[in-house]
């Protein structure tokens, strides 16, 4: 479905790819060094967006081959709410590995590559669903954050077996020291000026909360200034693969606002993972159920904890917005 044709330039002059590879080659045997003229290649790509609560993705069937298609730097480009398609990120349907149907990827909207999208994987499932024209059903997808399991309800919602937390400051990652066993639960940190206590959670990515200050003052998502808190947190040296944080704000145990700023990507109107997260930081701090909606600025999601298993189930909606073909 993808990479239809491929023309490329060198200098102004169109070329057949074979050609200017060819032509490149040439140029490495002759061991011409002094002037390296680079061929530029144009292919054609097929793409569908899809959206989760707003968080939207630009959607590549990439199942023919291992290697996504686009690079990380066209993902920034494609990505680009003025010179590009728009996006939060490039979300690739890739080849099966260890039994699964097959294998994502995904590039933020900045080109950096995280382990899981839990909005992301909605949309993926939907996506290739709707290629394949399947009826509802699980899919195995493998991620690298491990096996996820989207599951196509027939209300049109996707249900996500998301697995297990990860509570080991070591691996969310993160060097604040621990609280509770291994875990950091209401640590403190100190962020432009203030104290803020933060839990950390790994999703396969990693992800701070904060439900309010070390003097009691509770988050009110609405009087956060996020594009200038959020990079102090993202860039903060105690996250070392960087963070997504989430401010939250309590509105009953069963009921919880939060606001994202995303590693890579910045304010989004919503994070999946970062919801999970949420959920688990709340339970851990004995301020929410296990079983709780989640209100983004795109809309809600249903989290649920389960005790039984250990392992978090999100569910929510991925829809189709529009789909073309783009020459990158
Ligand atoms: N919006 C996503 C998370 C996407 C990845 C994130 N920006 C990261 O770098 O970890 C979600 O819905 O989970």
């Amino acid at each position: 479905m993808v990479a239809q044709q491929a023309v490329c330039t060198s200098g102004s002059r169109a070329v057949p790819a074979a050609v200017a590879s060819r032509q490149q080659q040439r140029r490495r045997v002759g061991g011409m060094q002094a002037r390296r003229q680079t061929a530029r290649c144009a292919a054609s790509i097929q793409f569908a967006k899809y959206q989760g609560l707003g968080n939207d993705f630009i959607l590549v069937d990439n199942r023919h081959q291992a290697e996504p298609v686009i690079s990380p730097e066209q993902a920034i480009k494609l990505c680009d709410r003025n010179f590009g398609i728009g996006g939060d990120g490039v979300i690739f349907a890739l080849p099966p590995s260890d039994g699964t149907d097959y294998s994502m990827r995904i590039f933020n909207s900045d080109g950096s590559e995280p382990e899981m999208c839990g909005n992301g994987i909605r949309c993926l499932a939907r996506f290739v669903a709707d290629v394949d024209g399947s009826q509802p059903k699980q899919h195995k997808v493998h991620t690298l954050a491990g096996l996820i399991q989207p599951n196509l309800l027939a209300d049109g919602q996707v249900c996500v077996d998301m697995g297990e937390p990860i509570l080991k400051a070591a691996d969310v990652p993160t060097t604040l020291q621990p609280t509770q066993g291994e875990a950091v639960v209401q640590q403190q940190l100190e962020v432009d000026g203030r104290t803020w206590l933060m839990t950390c959670v790994s999703m396969g990515n990693p992800h701070a909360i904060t439900f309010g200050l070390a003097d009691g003052t509770p988050i009110k998502v609405a009087e956060l200034d996020l594009p200038r808190i959020g990079p102090m947190f993202e860039h903060n040296p105690v996250f070392p693969a960087r963070t997504n944080t989430e401010f939250v704000e309590v509105l009953s145990p069963g009921h919880v606002r939060m606001h994202v700023w995303e590693r890579g990507a910045g304010r989004t109107l919503a994070c999946g993972t970062g919801a999970c997260a949420t959920v688990v930081a709340g339970v851990l701090e004995g301020k929410t159920e296990r079983s709780c909606q989640v209100d983004l600025p795109g809309g809600p999601l249903h989290i649920e904890w389960r005790e039984a298993d250990n392992r978090i189930y999100m569910t929510g909606p991925a829809e189709l917005v529009f789909s073309g073909s783009v020459t990158v």
